[in-house]
């Protein structure tokens, strides 16, 4: 089966002090319809800069996609023009933000953002746009949807503009769904049911969803798989069952000792010491041996992602053949 999305050897430039530095290198993932991989990590390790890439939405002076391919149901995406990529972004592909009003235009109806995209990308007439629009605001559960269609996204509570948000990104069906922290900014309830929702829809449509998050507890909710990102790379990645259960790079060990436990309350909150390092100052070798507890000799060389079985893989040597 051809992977809904294949992203492989991506590397993501920024340009600091007069120079380029990669904020992605050498990332390679593949989505497969009907599937959720989470892509988990620091705030700073380039979990942003991956989707942003995959849309497009990195070009100079500010950033540059400098190496990789970008295969979007088998067609290669990266470098595409602005104006074919237009055509793909919204329709076969589409991105949700924590903070909705990112996405959504303030002075214009919901009703109308669903069926804009529908009127481009279908060649619907408003009505028939509409039409679609109020199917797709009762599908992802907004109460009274046609009458909420003509009012103004500021009209609507947090959770509320999260649908009218995901009811956008469907709107042409998309193969791809790309959700940055979409339920960060939620309080608890709220997010297990617009989690809820997206698991729903992605069954229902079939969508490959690239689900970005710093919260191993949406991980395990919503994934079936998991790539933990650090400083730019991705350090391991496997399964969910694998990685909650055996998680091998020191980097996720750290990351799940630092969750608090609500069963061991009087044990002290392990947060990972030292910093990740800036782009312009990346160590040769493993990224991640300032911090490491098990630094040891060879550390100091390029580490490269090792199977551990079929599915996990780990990018650290001392894990890779413990
Ligand atoms: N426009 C930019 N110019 C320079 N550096 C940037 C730019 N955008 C992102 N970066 C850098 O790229 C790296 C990755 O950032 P990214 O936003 O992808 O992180 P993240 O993992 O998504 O974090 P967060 O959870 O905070 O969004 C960071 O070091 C960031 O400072």
């Amino acid at each position: 089966m051809t992977p809904a999305l294949a992203i492989a050897g991506l590397r993501t430039e920024f340009r600091i002090g007069g120079a380029w530095h990669p904020a992605v290198s050498d990332l390679s993932l593949d989505l497969m319809p009907n599937e959720t991989l989470a892509l988990v990590g620091e705030s700073g390790c380039g979990k942003s800069v991956t989707a942003m890439s995959v849309m497009g939405l990195i070009r100079p002076p500010v950033g540059r996609v400098t190496g990789g391919r970008i295969l979007l149901e088998g067609r290669d995406i990266a470098g595409l023009p602005e104006a074919e990529l237009e055509s793909v972004r919204g329709d076969r592909m589409a991105m949700i933000f924590q903070e909705p009003m990112t996405a959504l235009n303030p002075v214009m109806t919901v009703g109308d953002q669903v069926a804009e995209s529908l009127r481009i990308h279908r060649g619907l007439s408003r009505t028939e746009a509409l039409g679609r629009a109020r199917a797709l605001f009762e599908e992802v559960k907004i109460p009274s949807a046609a009458a909420r269609l003509g009012e103004y996204p500021h009209q609507f509570s947090g959770g509320m503009r999260q649908r009218v948000m995901i009811a956008v990104a469907l709107a042409c069906d998309p193969a791809v769904l790309l959700a940055d922290e979409p339920t960060t900014a939620l309080d608890v309830t709220i997010q297990a049911q617009v989690l809820g929702l997206l698991s729903d829809l992605r069954a229902r449509h079939g969508m490959a969803v690239l689900f970005i998050t710093h919260n191993l507890g949406v991980v395990a909710q919503i994934a079936d798989r998991v790539a933990v990102m650090y400083a730019g790379q991705i350090v391991e990645q496997g399964p969910v069952g694998a990685i909650f259960a055996r998680p091998a790079h020191p980097y996720t060990r750290a990351l799940f000792a630092a969750i608090p436990r609500l069963d061991r309350p009087d044990q002290a909150l392990s947060a990972i010491g030292g910093r990740v390092p800036p782009l312009d100052a990346m160590p040769d070798g493993c990224r991640f041996a300032p911090r490491c507890p098990l630094r040891r000799a060879g550390c100091e060389l390029p580490q490269t992602l090792e199977p551990l079985s079929e599915e996990h893989a780990v990018r650290c040597h001392v894990a890779a053949h413990a």
